[in-house]
């Protein structure tokens, strides 16, 4: 019996580069790299950095705060390292940006620089590591201002604020029951698995589409009510199931990974919302629109489902700052175009009567819309 032919990550991107046949191998090496950082994030979010970092609650929160005003854990530094030094040194970047790194950071002068720019989330969903929960990290590829790339010049904001749909190349690790490492390269979507035996990365899901119809949501209820009228007529349709508008009953689930849901939601269909909402008006979401929304909104379109911001295609949306926030919703076409329409819909007066925004109601609704 012959056993059948198995990829690994190199062969895949070699196979990739034959569409390119005046590819110089730079991309390739940094996605190489990236796989690397990937696969040592792995391994500390597995064992713990020297043994001390899991289990230990005191020793995962780290002193510092980052720009978005969040606690660091060690593991969120740990990783953001491991992203910088595994990718720096070969060439093909012109400077990175990262969630953890306040401002862009800059090639060592002593060091060549390319013409690739990465984005970065290099731990999400840290907020599980202390009780074992999935996390991952995420990445983005973008080119470089021809301007930056002629002149090797330090790069700046503005260089990294470019449309989702002008990514070369995004992808996710995730650090669950086994690590996998799902990648586009603007040719559909690939999912890898280490195999920690032989310590690479192996082509185990060729060709990855989303089913476009789902009974499966994910949302943080915690906030509905916060939520706009569209997103809330949505989830209300969906808990009201069989017997609601829709005539069937919804599932739902709530990881706080957004990395791990999209994972879910790439294996089996579903959708994913964390919208525009009220809480904080000075933040229009929660997600991160350069190095969280965009890869996995990239990744998911090249899978076949839908990315929006619920006004507009989110692929399509001109970054204003780094660390730019956003409403994302993404998953399975048919839902996500229906909360698409519901946004496009004028405003419908919100229905008190009905058991979710009612006075004794899980989503007490006190503002009339
Ligand atoms: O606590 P909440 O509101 O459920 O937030 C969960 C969201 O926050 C995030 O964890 C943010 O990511 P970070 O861990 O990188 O800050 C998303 O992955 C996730 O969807
Ligand atoms: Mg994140
Ligand atoms: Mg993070």
């Amino acid at each position: 019996m012959v056993t059948p032919r198995r990829f690994t990550l190199t062969q895949y991107l070699i196979e990739q580069r034959r569409r390119f046949p005046g590819a110089s191998g730079d991309f390739n090496a940094l996605l190489l790299d990236l796989a690397l950082a990937c696969k040592a994030i792995a391994r500390s979010v597995a064992f713990g950095e020297l043994g001390g970092v899991l289990g230990n609650p005191a020793a995962e929160v780290s002193t510092a705060v980052n720009v978005q005003g969040e606690q660091q854990k060690k593991l969120d530094v740990i990783s953001n390292d491991y992203f910088t030094q595994m990718t720096e040194w070969g060439g093909q970047l012109a400077g990175m940006a990262s969630e953890e790194m306040d401002e862009p950071y800059q090639i060592p002068a002593t060091l060549q620089r390319g013409k690739y720019l990465l984005v970065f989330d290099p731990l999400d969903g840290s907020s599980n590591i202390d009780v074992n929960v999935t996390v991952g990290s995420i990445f983005s590829v973008l080119r470089a201002p021809q301007e930056v790339i002629d002149s090797g010049r330090d790069v700046v904001e503005a260089d990294f604020l470019q449309p989702g749909c002008q990514q070369l190349a995004a992808g996710y690790a995730l650090y669950g029951p086994t690590t996998m490492l799902i990648l586009t390269v603007g040719n559909g979507v690939a999912g890898f698995t280490l195999d920690p035996n032989l310590g690479q990365f192996m082509l185990t899901h060729p060709d990855i589409r989303v089913p476009e119809d789902t009974q499966e949501f994910a949302i943080n209820a915690s906030n509905a009510r916060f939520w706009e009228a569209p997103v809330k007529r949505y989830v209300d349709e969906c808990l009201a199931g069989k017997t609601g508008p829709r005539g069937k009953d919804f599932n739902m689930r709530w990881i706080a990974s957004m990395v791990a849901e999209a994972h879910r939601i790439l294996m089996r269909g579903g959708i994913f919302m964390y919208p525009r909402d009220t809480k904080d008006l000075a933040k229009p979401g929660r997600l991160r629109l350069l190095y969280e929304a965009n890869p996995v909104g990239f990744i998911m379109e090249q899978a076949g489902a839908r990315v929006s911001t619920g006004r507009e295609p989110l692929l399509n949306v001109q970054p204003t700052a780094l660390h730019q926030r956003i409403g994302l919703i993404f998953g399975s076409k048919n839902e996500v175009e229906r909360i698409e329409r519901y946004h496009a819909e004028p405003a419908k007066a919100v229905d008190t009567h009905h058991p979710l925004f009612g006075e004794r109601s899980l989503f007490r609704e006190e503002v009339a819309l």
